[in-house]
């Protein structure tokens, strides 16, 4: 996993161990390695021009460190001040190697082979103050390499967040640990390549509060040899209805594909029709939408209920049988519509997963809570939901957050923007569902699923010759269906 501390934690740490080191020795530390990081991505350090946007707190200084020691290195190593209150030590130092303070901001960035960018880190408050801002906007027309100095500045180190102008860096080297806001978007978007330098916080690290998975903490159960379909998870799939049966379709792909030992789908007569056409392998059943209805679907260890259900009073009726169940259950799309007027249902004992974007959240938490608002605050709004509604919440979009109450938020490091194009969430449902009924916990299951999602999603769009950026095509929710077992190769 990869470790995230909000910066009140981050701070704490910090001057925890600073009490035990002689002074400035963090910062020389975190200098170094900012120094370290530059000289590997110049071609040769003596004679590269480097640029110091240097704002006026210990992020400035850690940047004027760093020029100094590239500077000692034979770099010619120019410093834009966007403060008066510029690091006295740092600056010094920079004097002291050969660097040098110029004024004219657009001449140096314009023939600069590298930017560093420590106008702010975990001390940036708000949108970005002139010239903090006009200096950030510069950077977007530069032709050099832009190395970000702990956080690009612009973007909130706490929440990902951004608020104007903020600096998109080719490279960002941060410091001790990750930040929230360097693995969620927007602000994961302006960091480019992260690398993070150890500067000694180690044992002063609380708990961390955000996390991201590398494929080898997934832990998605592969078949053993005394594997039967049974022991490998029966999901059942509550999805369709006379008006939408597409989300069923797609719903019961995800599942099939998810590894699932058998898939039992139970909705109104069309649904089923198209799901024995188009997955023969599934086991169907007519229902009539009542509460006993459960009975005649045979047994199953997870219930996927929601997509194409419409929220009426029958898809209400299946809803609140399945939440009856001691089962995992997993709540999508329109099961999530119908929850958000019957969230007593939710007090349950076995897990619940909801997998929700962010209108769909701002529907179940009602208070007049937007979806602009839960948009712009993915982390404490996922958070604040996983408690309220006493479940694993599962929050879609630009960057998928998963969370259960008083465990590290999970930041899904995979997916492509085109994924936002209609079913692929019902694909997810079926996807999470299936790897659910193979015993999973439900923020693993949740976990592995917007994993393995967002790589299939990545794998059906990109080029299967050339996958550089740029080449992705437009995919439909099928794709990401079809590209799944690809996906799952991948973990092998
Ligand atoms: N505390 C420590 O021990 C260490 C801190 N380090 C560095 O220090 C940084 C934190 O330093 P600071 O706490 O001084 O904070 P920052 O340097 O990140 O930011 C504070 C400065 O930015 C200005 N500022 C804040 N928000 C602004 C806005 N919206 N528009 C314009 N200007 C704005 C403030 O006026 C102040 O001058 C870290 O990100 C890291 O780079 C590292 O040297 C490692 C050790
Ligand atoms: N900008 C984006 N970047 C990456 N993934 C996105 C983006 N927007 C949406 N997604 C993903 O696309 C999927 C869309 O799901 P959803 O909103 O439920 O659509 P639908 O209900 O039509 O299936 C989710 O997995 C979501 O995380
Ligand atoms: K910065």
């Amino acid at each position: 996993m990869r470790y995230a501390h909000e910066v009140g934690k981050v701070r704490a740490a910090e001057q925890a161990l600073m009490a035990r080191l002689p002074e400035g020795t963090l910062m020389r530390r975190a200098a170094a390695g900012l120094a370290s990081a530059c000289a590997r991505l110049l071609p040769h350090v003596y004679g590269a021009r480097v640029v110091l946007l240097v704002g006026g707190g210990d992020n400035g200084g850690d940047a004027l460190y760093a020029g100094a020691r590239l500077a000692r290195r034979g770099a010619a190593v120019e410093a834009v001040l966007a403060s008066a209150k510029a690091h006295p030590g740092g600056l010094a130092e920079l004097r002291a190697a050969g660097g040098r303070v110029v004024n004219d901001a657009e001449r140096a960035l314009d023939t600069a082979d590298l930017v560093i960018d420590g106008l702010t880190g975990i001390g940036g408050a708000g949108g970005l103050r002139e010239p903090y801002a006009a200096l950030a906007r510069r950077t977007a027309h530069v032709e050099g390499v832009v190395v970000a100095c702990d956080v690009p500045s612009g973007v909130d180190a706490g929440s990902g967040r951004v608020d104007g102008a903020a600096v998109r860096a080719d490279f960002t080297v941060t410091f001790g640990t990750y930040k929230p806001g360097l693995l969620i978007d927007p602000g994961a978007a302006h960091c480019g390549v992260i690398e993070l330098v150890d500067i000694g916080l180690g044992r002063d690290l609380p708990d961390p509060d955000v996390v991201s998975p590398w494929p080898e903490d997934l832990g998605v159960p592969r078949p053993e040899p005394e594997s039967d379909k049974y022991r490998r998870g029966v999901v059942g799939v509550l999805a369709g209805s006379e008006r939408f049966t597409g989300a069923a379709v797609l719903s019961v792909g995800g599942a099939v594909h998810g590894g699932a030992g058998m898939v039992r789908f139970a909705s109104a007569a069309r649904p089923v029709e198209l799901i024995r056409q188009r997955w023969p392998e599934a086991v169907t059943t007519v229902i009539d939408p009542r509460p006993s209805a459960l009975e005649r679907i045979g047994r199953v260890q997870a219930w996927v209920v929601g997509p194409g259900l419409g929220t009426d009073r029958g898809a209400e009726t299946l809803i609140e049988a399945v939440l009856r169940t001691k089962l995992p259950v997993l709540v999508d799309a329109d099961g999530l519509t119908v929850l958000s007027r019957r969230r007593d249902l939710l007090y349950r004992e076995a897990p619940t997963v909801l997998t929700p974007h962010a209108g769909e959240l701002a529907r179940l938490l009602g208070g007049g809570v937007t979806r602009e608002e839960i948009e712009a605050r993915r982390l404490e709004f996922v958070r604040r939901a996983a408690t309220e509604l006493a479940a694993t919440v599962l929050l879609k979009g630009s960057t998928t957050l998963i969370a259960e109450e008083d465990r590290p938020v999970r930041v899904n490091p995979t997916g492509t923007p085109w994924l936002a194009t209609a079913g692929t969430g019902d694909v997810l449902s079926g996807l999470a569902g299936a790897l659910l009924a193979a015993g999973m916990s439900a923020i693993d299951a949740a976990t592995a699923g917007a994993y393995l999602h967002g790589l299939a999603a990545r794998i059906a769009a990109g080029d299967p010759i050339d996958p550089a950026p740029g080449l992705e095509a437009p995919i439909s929710a099928y794709d990401v269906v079809t590209a799944l077992p690809a996906a799952f190769r991948t973990l092998a």
